[in-house]
């Protein structure tokens, strides 16, 4: 299951998507915003990264104008590693080296052709453990660390 949300500046392009991935044969859950009426990001970036962190879901896509606001709002979940992507190397890496569980997406940046090449490159492309997943330890040390300060 992939959960997908947005603000109102990135509600076209989740549109797109949710339609990109039904086709592709993924079940996808909308969390919103159902609009273009202006909302907050953090809220929607809370809710998808909430039932990834929870198992609700496999992997999240959040977006909002410039996909910046909403994956500083992910980042701040337990065991998120969100990951602003603006072309399809970035996509690949964000999978591969940090096992990336949230792609982040700027509707104002990104054209809707290459914000779809950039989903399929992300759900493609697996991770390749090994020095990474020692890096990714060190980045769950140090949330650990902050958790309650
Ligand atoms: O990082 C924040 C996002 O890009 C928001 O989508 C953006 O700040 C919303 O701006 P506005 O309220 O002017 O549409």
């Amino acid at each position: 299951m992939i959960g997908i949300g947005s603000d109102h500046g990135g509600f076209n392009l989740k549109t797109e998507i949710i339609k990109f991935l039904k086709e592709k044969g993924y079940e996808v859950k909308d969390f919103g915003t159902y609009s273009t009426e202006s909302v907050d990001y953090p809220d929607f970036g809370q809710a998808v990264t909430e039932a990834v962190s929870e198992g609700e879901c496999d992997k999240g896509i959040v977006i909002c104008g410039t996909g910046i606001g909403i994956s500083i709002a992910a980042n701040k979940v337990k065991g998120i590693r969100a990951a602003l992507c603006t072309d399809t190397y970035m996509a690949r890496m964000s999978r591969e080296h940090n096992n990336a569980n949230i792609l982040a997406l700027g509707e104002r940046v990104v054209g809707i052709g290459a914000a779809l090449d950039i989903v399929e490159t992300w759900l493609d492309t697996e991770f390749a453990g090994g020095r990474h997943q020692l890096r990714l330890d060190k980045i769950a040390q140090i949330e650990e660390k902050y958790r309650n300060k």
